[in-house]
């Protein structure tokens, strides 16, 4: 059966509901597409007639907004409505690890997609293709059409898998010029249909060879394997990284080396203190979570592997602060450029920054931050979030408040410190007057670049303690 699809709806109006339904609108005009989300006051920056509003950064994204919004591009937060009206249906809610209960802390909570599931099958008036953008575990397809059947009136569901690779940071152009397209289905025939209604949207922009469709089990796992490789990536760059600094040998050049073999590649080999973002930690464990579920313990040990990798790294990071500073930074006032994942996003979900500062802080070091991007609200959520999770601590929110200060401007936060952490590789740090910082500063003026933007030896000609990842 051939279905035309007319009418699009997404359930969660996040980083990736956002944007993809964004740019599918821009390039089917002739699709309605609704983004709905529970959130009223996400939708209302959606809505906002102040494009800087927009409640995520990602360039490029206003000008896609502005083109479709209002055309067939709508947010709205009547999710039955759109579900009712909607021909196929994405699910791009949030699927964050368990903070509770069986699988806590390794598992996906799948909460969010079952509620959605249940509203679907409720509520819509025939059936509809239904289709997982959010990252899930391998077979998840199969409890979500479990709950449509039995929940769903008699209707007929089709389930599909579409994961999102886009990154933050760059979404619209991922978005725009994706490597692959990945659709997953059933293999009878209504499931090739859904499949080739699917296909159909995204063949308005992306040429048909970049389609890949697949059974079902193989696009959920894709994902999270996608996931993890690159993941691993990092973390093995990073594992050298430690040994560089021990050798002397540096890791910036072992990555080009090793980067130009065309069987290794040169991507994803930068040496950072330590991935961050929504999803690279939450995917593995779900990973481990279900190869251990799956009774594959040497499965699971080998992926937790990159996960234990990349917090050795963040500790490492702090610990090299601390140990510099004459063994503690209490007191010290630690200047942080950069707070969010990575550049250009505001995004701080799982942010090395979060978990460097925890350290210094638990040293009472007074950290100065400053983040082109990120709201001065959102640092002190992450930083209650991060104590929230440590049982061996008891957290005054008081104490956070007199050891962090947040500014809107870098030079202030320099000012008289005695260290510079760089946590995110934002542009703009590299234009800086480093001459004027040094003569700012206490000295020895200490630079830890965690992501090694500077020019190492114009730092130390400078005057700087100028410390780079994996520099020996
Ligand atoms: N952030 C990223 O770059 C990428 C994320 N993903 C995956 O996409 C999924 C979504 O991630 P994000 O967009 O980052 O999450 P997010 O947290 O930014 O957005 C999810 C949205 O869903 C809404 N929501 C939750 N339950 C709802 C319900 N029952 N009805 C309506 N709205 C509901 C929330 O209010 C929230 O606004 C996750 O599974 C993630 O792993 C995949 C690729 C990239
Ligand atoms: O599933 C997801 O959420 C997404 O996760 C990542 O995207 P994202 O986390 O937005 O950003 P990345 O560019 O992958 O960076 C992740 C982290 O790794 C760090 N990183 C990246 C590359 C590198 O060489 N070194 C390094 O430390 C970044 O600074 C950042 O903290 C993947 O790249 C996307 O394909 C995927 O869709």
């Amino acid at each position: 059966m051939k279905h035309t699809i007319k009418t699009i709806t997404c359930i969660g109006a996040g980083y990736v509901g956002g944007p993809t339904m964004a740019v599918i609108a821009q390039k089917c005009p002739e699709i309605k597409v609704n983004v709905v989300d529970i959130n009223p006051q996400r939708i209302a920056e959606w809505n906002d007639t102040d494009l800087d509003k927009l409640p995520i950064y990602e360039p490029g994204l206003k000008e896609v907004v502005k083109e479709a919004r209002g055309r067939n591009l709508f947010f709205s937060t009547e999710v039955e409505a759109c579900i009712r009206e909607a021909e196929m249906i994405f699910i791009s809610v949030n699927t964050p690890t368990k903070t509770y209960g069986v699988g806590k802390g390794m598992a996906a909570d799948l909460k969010y997609v079952e509620l959605s599931a249940r509203q679907i099958a409720r509520i819509a008036p025939e059936g509809k293709i239904v289709v997982e953008k959010s990252t899930l575990p391998v077979r998840t397809a199969q409890s979500i059409k479990t709950i449509l059947e039995a929940e769903g009136n008699g209707n007929k569901f089709q389930v599909l898998s579409n994961p999102e690779f886009l990154a933050e940071g760059t979404a619209i152009t991922d978005l725009h010029n994706p490597d692959r397209i990945l659709i997953g289905g059933d293999q009878d025939e209504d499931g090739l249909a859904a499949i080739q209604a699917l296909v159909d949207i995204y063949a308005h922009w992306v040429p048909r060879e970049q389609i890949i469709t697949t059974r079902l089990w193989s696009s959920e796992l894709s994902k999270l394997t996608a996931n993890a490789f690159l993941a691993q990536r990092i973390s093995s760059i990073n594992a050298i990284s430690a040994l560089c600094e021990r050798t002397g040998a540096d890791v910036d050049e072992i990555a080009h080396a090793i980067g130009a073999d065309t069987r290794i590649g040169p991507k994803f080999l930068r040496s950072s203190v330590g991935f961050g973002g929504s999803c690279f930690q939450k995917d593995i464990l779900n990973l481990v979570y279900l190869c251990r579920h799956f009774n594959l313990p040497e499965v699971a040990d080998y992926w937790e592997g990159v996960v234990k990798m990349n917090d050795y790294q963040k500790h490492r990071f702090a610990k090299q602060i601390i140990d510099s500073l004459f063994n503690t930074v209490s007191g010290k006032k630690i200047a942080f450029l950069g707070w969010a994942f990575k550049k250009d996003t505001n995004d701080t979900r799982e942010s090395a920054a979060i978990y460097v500062a925890k350290e210094l802080l638990d040293d009472l070091a007074e950290i100065h931050i400053y983040d082109p991007k990120v709201k001065k609200e959102q640092i002190f959520r992450d930083l209650e979030y991060v104590y929230s999770q440590d049982p061996t601590q008891s957290f005054d929110p008081s104490v956070l408040q007199s050891l962090i200060t947040i500014h809107e401007e870098p030079y202030q936060a320099l000012e008289n410190a005695h260290a510079i952490a760089i946590l995110t590789e934002w542009d703009e740090f590299k234009t800086y007057d480093w001459q004027k910082i040094h003569t700012r500063m206490l000295k020895p003026a200490f630079v830890f670049d965690g992501r090694n933007i500077l020019d190492a030896s114009e730092m130390k000609k400078t005057g700087f303690e100028y410390r780079g990842i994996g520099k020996g």
